[in-house]
């Protein structure tokens, strides 16, 4: 067949199917793949349907893409169909592109030229859009000639959160129907837009209540023999407007400040751009060059792995076999929180807003009374934010511990002390009903020592939340050596009712995320003694893709939080001079913090830490010429010469520092897996997402070199054991780095712990 030429439309523009090649691969490419997933039927006597099937969400894989081909040849060719519907199976139109085949070879007919079959044919084809339509999926229904989407559907081009860009015509069809600042917002962000806001900017032209396909069918016949001139949408011009080349400005000054460092942003707003300055077909071009750029880059391939790690995360094994498959979580109806702070009225929101009765209790009258008004505040603003109904008549208040006797889980919240905590939890056991789960959210205490406090240990587990509690969508779970598989169940399906990630991870001190954040830390303390100064180490941090670096985050939640924790752990000697005082048991300690804190500065809550604010519970930091001069006299009273320190050795001594504690938690089994360590560092401590977490970057820059740099800076800091490569990186370099997927493989599976 010669080339396909389609003559005018309302605007007179030609549409081109480019040529006998581009057909012959169309086609050859067809012939030998397994099964095809679209279904072809007849209803109606004219309207040809075709229903996408690869569950779960109808993603475009080879064989999808096959079966639409296939069945979009045979509708096209039934004299009796004079419209076509496309539509998914189960409620759902289309997630876009199979993800899980961009890492093997592509096959199948590819996506633009099946799209341009779609949007060229001569009869009418009309999108069914029930549940989702995002990325390839939102690119296929604007092949489509019409859109009809159920009124709970969501439509968007999330590629940019995989590290991509909408590589199907998204970047040249979108701007052309809805213009370029909707567009621009739409792809740039990723966000998922619903049917009401769809219908309002123009992507859809019905939105219903009832069954999209039904009434896809209806529109179908209705539209049947109409001249489709009008709804080839990559034949319109780009609409302009006189300040475009502000937008586009504006729009790559946000993504370059919002972006820190992420490359798929950017190129977003330049594929959008030739949507403007190039006709269609040279536009694809443009497209199909910035998504290659995109597709095989590093940050694509962490974006996509941490895509399939957040949900493997759901998918819990512990070192003994309890698996999430085999251990059914408990029905949880009614929970309480005991303690009121910051986190424990962040908890409560959260457990309100998933539907769930709560009894919130807090000893003092005081403090109840402004709790409650927190609390209250919380879940308004909270409410208007999401559209949601307000959940006020979920809580019940009350000062007595009494007060939750008939509950299923208690969540207690009080501040980070053992002892208070243990006398909780003896009450809570002579309290509670039989089989009331007792969970505890420290953020770092012997989970079971508590345990040992009550009658049933097996009941007793930590939810170990992130502030603020409400917001925050990553929940530690950890369970203890005697927490049953049941709890921990039930705590993993609680978190994931709150909307949360949960993680499951073993009992340790600081569990995952902040045993690992200890390392860290200190390389950064020692880095200041060595000559740096707190903007040195932030900035490095903050251009690696960190929101905050290491001392503004220390100075948001306070100095005195470590400090607390320090002294509970006998490492802070007040006064102490001379080289002891920079030694503990043997290893290096920096009492850099410690000489901080004994000076009131805890950071933002008292305007002074690591930095400068205009006052108490300021947020902008500024360099503080106190604390340089500080840091010039406390070197001198130590006999440290500063020195310059690059950059590379700033990064790599706290990140490897960082990530050597966390291949100890897999060898120790206090996490699974690397994904599970990822999945907490993205979600809890803004390890930047297109760097894939901390174990998939180890992997990314190299076991071998992590490895390499590790032994030199152990070799430089023999008194630093933090420094001193694990066994478990040894191994997996000698075995020629295997892929992250098959670390676990190699890890020895330790004593059991549940
Ligand atoms: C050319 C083109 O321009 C480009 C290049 C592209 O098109 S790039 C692709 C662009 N598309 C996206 O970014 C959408 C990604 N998906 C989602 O946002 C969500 O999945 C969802 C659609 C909103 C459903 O959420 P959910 O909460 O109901 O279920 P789930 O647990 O998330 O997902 C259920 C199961 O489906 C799997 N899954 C979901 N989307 C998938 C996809 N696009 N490809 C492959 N698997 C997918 C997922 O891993 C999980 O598997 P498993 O863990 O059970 O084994």
């Amino acid at each position: 067949m010669g080339a396909a030429v389609h003559s005018g439309n309302r605007r007179g523009t030609k549409i081109v199917v480019k040529d006998d090649a581009e057909e012959k691969k169309f086609n050859n490419n067809t012939k030998d793949l397994l099964d095809i997933m679209a279904f072809y039927s007849r209803v109606s006597g004219s309207v040809g349907v075709i229903t996408l099937q690869n569950p779960p969400v109808n993603a475009l894989s080879a064989a999808v893409r096959q079966g639409i081909v296939d069945t979009m040849h045979r509708a096209l060719s039934e004299p009796e169909v004079k419209s076509v519907v496309i539509c998914g199976q189960n409620g759902k139109f289309c997630g876009g592109a199979d993800i899980r085949e961009f890492r093997a070879n592509m096959r199948g007919p590819p996506l633009v030229p099946m799209i341009h079959l779609i949007e060229a044919a001569e009869k009418p084809v009309v999108a069914a859009i029930e549940g989702v339509a995002l990325g390839g999926g939102l690119e296929l229904a604007l092949g489509c000639h019409y859109r009809i989407a159920h009124s709970k559907a969501r439509l968007g081009l999330p590629e940019v959160t995989l590290g991509l860009l909408p590589g199907a015509g998204g970047t040249q069809r979108l701007p052309r129907l809805i213009g370029v600042p909707a567009a621009l917002e739409l792809i740039t962000t990723g966000r998922h837009a619903t049917a009401a806001e769809a219908l309002q900017l123009g992507i859809v032209d019905e939105v219903t209540d009832h069954s999209a396909v039904d009434a896809a069918v209806k529109f179908a016949q209705s539209v049947a023999g109409k001249s489709l001139d009008a709804r080839r949408i990559s034949t319109y011009p780009c609409p302009r407007s006189p300040d475009l080349a502000e937008i586009f400005e504006k729009a790559m000054q946000e993504v370059r400040r919002s972006a820190r460092g992420a490359i798929a942003p950017v190129t977003c707003v330049q594929a959008v751009h030739a949507s403007v300055t190039l006709p269609y077909a040279k536009g694809m071009e443009r497209e199909r060059e910035l998504f290659s750029t995109l597709f095989t880059s590093g940050q694509a391939h962490a974006l996509q792995y941490y895509f399939f790690a957040q949900r493997a995360v759901s998918r819990w094994s512990t070192p003994s076999g309890a698996r999430w498959d085999t251990s059914k979580p408990r029905p949880v109806h009614k929970a309480a929180v005991i303690g009121l702070g910051t986190m424990g009225r962040g908890i409560t929101v959260s457990l309100a807003q998933a539907g769930l009765s709560v009894v919130a209790v807090e000893t003092q009258e005081k403090q109840l009374l402004e709790a409650k008004q927190a609390v209250s505040g919380m879940l308004e603003r909270s409410a208007k934010r999401r559209g949601a109904p307000l959940a006020h008549d979920k809580i019940k208040y009350s000062c007595s511990i009494q007060a939750v006797a008939d509950v299923d889980l208690v969540i207690e919240a009080v501040f980070e002390d053992m002892a208070l905590k243990k006398t909780i939890f003896q009450q809570l056991s002579g309290i509670c009903k039989p089989g009331t789960f007792l969970c505890t959210n420290t953020s770092g205490l012997d989970i079971d020592e508590l345990a040992s406090q009550t009658q049933s240990p097996e009941l007793v587990v930590g939810m170990h939340f992130f502030a603020p509690a409400h917001v925050m969508k990553l929940l530690e779970v950890v369970y203890g050596p005697r927490s049953s598989p049941e709890a921990l169940a039930t705590a993993m399906e609680m978190g994931k009712k709150m909307g949360k990630v949960s993680v499951a991870v073993g009992n340790c001190r600081g569990f995952v995320g902040n045993r690992m954040l200890k390392p860290y830390l200190e390389q950064a303390f020692f880095l200041l003694e060595e000559g740096a100064t707190p903007e040195q180490v932030d900035q490095v941090l903050e251009e690696f893709g960190f929101a905050m670096g290491v001392f503004k985050v220390s100075d948001l939640s306070g100095l005195d939080v470590g400090w607390k924790v320090r002294k509970a752990d006998g490492l802070v000697v007040p006064g102490s001079t001379g080289k002891s005082a920079r030694i503990r048991g043997g290893s290096r300690y920096s009492p850099l913090g410690d000489l901080l804190c004994e000076q009131g500065r805890f950071g933002q809550k008292t305007g002074r830490g690591w930095y400068q604010y205009d006052k108490p519970g300021g947020r902008v930091a500024k360099p503080d010429p106190w604390l340089h001069g500080f840091l010039e006299e406390y070197r001198a009273r130590h006999g440290l010469v500063a020195r310059r320190i690059d950059h590379q050795e700033m990064l790599e001594r706290c990140l490897y520092a960082l990530i050597n504690e966390g291949f100890q938690i897999l060898q120790d089994g206090i996490a699974a897996g690397p994904e599970d360590i990822d999945v907490i560092y993205v979600l809890g401590y803004g390890w930047p997402r297109h760097r894939g977490g901390p174990m998939f970057y180890a992997g990314l820059v190299g076991l071998d070199k992590v490895l390499e740099r590790l032994e030199h800076y152990h070799q430089v800091y023999p008194n630093v054991s933090g420094l001193k490569p694990c066994s478990l990186i040894r191994k997996l370099a000698a075995s020629s780095s295997p892929p992250i997927h098959r670390w676990r493989e190699f890890i020895q599976k330790p004593r059991s712990q549940l």
